[in-house]
This record gives structure tokens, C-alpha cells and sequence, in this order.
């Protein structure tokens, strides 16, 4: 048997209390929460709790730390990892990015940024064009004016908010819908020495109380795919400090338009396009002044 989830619906008061009461009690051992709105209209929400191991779990503990709002549970299925992200363990390097495996800590030259991920886990091991682009993206946006802080949302192995915290020395929050990606994220972020300046939560979307906490946001990061990002302009916005940067990915050439529309929209101005292959990476700003 595999990972298991344990969850429950309810109001948002309750669901907090919940979601801080399943992190206290087993966040801590690295068994990650997340507190999701499922339904905006009704303003329901779910807390789940996930373990790696079914058989190790605590029942009656777990049972005894959702009180009132009894967990359903679930068996969730084995999945393959593997599949996205073993494109190849040579070294990618994107502007002073370096990202690369154990194996290839020799190939570091003296003004690198190294990010050292293994390949194998959760997505982002520098060799997608999409993640290649939001890295050479975030070099240039922290060159011209050092965010005070940022969000990268969809953080995968955590690569892109581990190069904003290597350059910019600055707050990042890290997100991702996968609490596997997360705890492969938190494991990245120990690993490359930036756990001062990095924060990471499993959210969708914008469901997490770690949003309130951090924003707004001088730089948003998110590379997941063209619908999501369409669907998520409205919050990004929200989130987005008075002059900050939104670097988006996941988007593909012909998904530009449509993309650039729905950030529009929003009062966000088109600065820069950045192709990779098939794969476009866009930098958008609120503030018009060099906008294109
Ligand atoms: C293409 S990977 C990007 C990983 C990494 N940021 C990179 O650039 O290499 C997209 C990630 O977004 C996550 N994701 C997809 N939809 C999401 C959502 N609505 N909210 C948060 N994360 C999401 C996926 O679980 C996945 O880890």
C-alpha cells in the first residue's frame, strides 16, 4: 500500500483551526497539509493530511486530531515520477544558473549559482525549456530591481524558488498542488542551504493561509500550463504588489494571446517573451513604464 489521505470539508473558521491543529500534530514529521477552497460560492473548504506510508499511520491519532469534523480517507494510487522529469542528468545552465546532480558538483565554475537537484522526483530538474526560461527570466528581473520578496507558485523540485533565493537573498514562498513535490521541494531547499529565505506550502492555487502571511508579492513565478494561469490572473493580480513582476510558464506558442488577454485584463503590461522550443516564457509587469 501507498500514500494516504486523510481529510474533511467545512466552513473556512473551522477549517483553519483544523489546517493549524493537522500541521502542529504532523506537519513537523513531514507529513504535508493542505488547506484547499473547494467550493468559492459555498465557501466550503477541505483540510487533508497526507502519509507516505499507509500502514505506519496513527489511526486513532489522526482520528483524535480532526475532533468534531470527522476524516474520510483515501488510498491514493503509486505514481510515476519518474516519467516528466528524466530527460537527462547533464548540468543545464541558464544565465548564472547552474542546476545540476551530485555527480556534477565539479562542473560549478567560480561565479556560478549552483542549484543542485537529482533528477527523478518532482518536476524541475532545469532541463524543460519552460523552467530554463523562468530562470533566465528571474536573473533578469532581480538584476534590475531585487524584489523584496516573491511567490513561486507550482514550485515542483523547488529549482526556481531556490535561484531567486540564491540571487536575490530575499523572502520566497513555495507552493505546489502536489504535497509529494512539497516535501521534495522542502528536501531541496535544506539541501542547497536557502531554508532561511524559503517558505514552502502545499496549496492549490491561492488556498493557503502561507498567502496571507507573504502577500503581496514584488515577484510571481508560476509555471504550470496555460489554463491554470488563465484561471489564476484574477488572484495573481490580487497578490501582486504596486510595481511588481509576474514571470509566467508552461504556455505554449500558440497559448500566447490568449494568456497575454487574460493578464491584461487584469492591468498587467507584456515586458518580455522568452522562447525555448515549442515553449514560451512571459515576463509581465504592472508598471507600464517599459512595457511592450
Ligand atoms: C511544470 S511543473 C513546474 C515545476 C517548477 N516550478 C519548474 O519550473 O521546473 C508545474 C508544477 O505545478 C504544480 N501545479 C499544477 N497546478 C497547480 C495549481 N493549481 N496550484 C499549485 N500548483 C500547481 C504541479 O504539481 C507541478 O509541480
Amino acid at each position: 500500500m501507498g500514500q494516504v489521505r486523510y481529510y474533511a470539508r467545512s466552513s473556512r473558521a473551522p477549517a483553519e483551526t483544523l489546517y493549524g491543529r493537522l500541521d502542529a500534530w504532523f506537519g513537523e514529521d513531514g507529513s504535508p497539509v493542505a488547506l484547499t477552497e473547494i467550493d468559492e460560492k459555498a465557501a466550503l473548504f477541505e483540510v487533508s493530511v497526507y502519509f507516505e506510508e499507509a500502514e505506519a499511520v496513527d489511526e486513532a491519532a489522526v482520528r483524535e486530531a480532526f475532533g468534531d469534523l470527522a476524516p474520510e480517507r483515501e488510498d491514493l494510487p503509486d505514481i510515476d515520477w519518474m516519467a516528466e522529469v528524466l530527460a537527462g542528468l547533464k548540468p543545464v545552465r541558464a544565465g548564472r544558473f547552474l542546476v545540476h546532480g551530485a555527480h556534477d558538483r565539479d562542473k560549478v565554475l567560480p561565479n556560478d549559482l549552483s542549484i543542485e537537484i537529482e533528477a527523478g522526483q518532482a518536476f524541475g530538474t532545469g532541463h524543460h525549456g519552460t523552467t530554463a526560461g523562468c530562470l533566465s527570466a528571474i536573473e533578469s528581473v532581480v538584476r534590475r530591481r531585487r524584489p523584496r520578496n516573491a511567490l513561486d507558485l507550482g514550485t515542483g523540485s523547488a529549482v526556481l524558488a531556490i535561484a531567486f533565493a540564491k540571487l536575490a537573498r530575499r523572502p520566497v514562498l513555495a507552493t505546489d498542488i502536489d504535497p509529494v513535490a512539497i516535501a521534495v521541494a522542502r528536501e531541496n531547499v535544506r539541501a542547497n542551504g536557502v531554508s532561511r529565505h524559503v517558505e514552502t506550502a502545499t496549496a492549490t492555487g491561492f488556498g493557503s493561509p502561507a498567502f496571507r502571511r507573504h502577500a503581496p508579492f514584488d515577484l510571481v513565478i508560476a509555471n504550470i500550463l496555460a489554463g491554470p494561469l488563465m484561471q489564476l490572473a484574477p488572484q495573481v493580480a490580487r497578490h501582486l504588489s504596486d510595481d511588481g513582476d509576474v514571470i509566467l510558464s508552461g504556455i505554449l506558442e500558440r497559448q500566447r494571446e490568449a494568456v497575454l488577454a487574460a493578464y491584461r485584463i487584469q492591468g498587467l503590461f507584456h515586458r518580455r517573451t522568452l522562447l525555448r522550443g515549442e515553449w514560451v516564457t512571459l515576463h509581465l509587469c504592472r508598471n507600464r513604464v517599459g512595457a511592450v
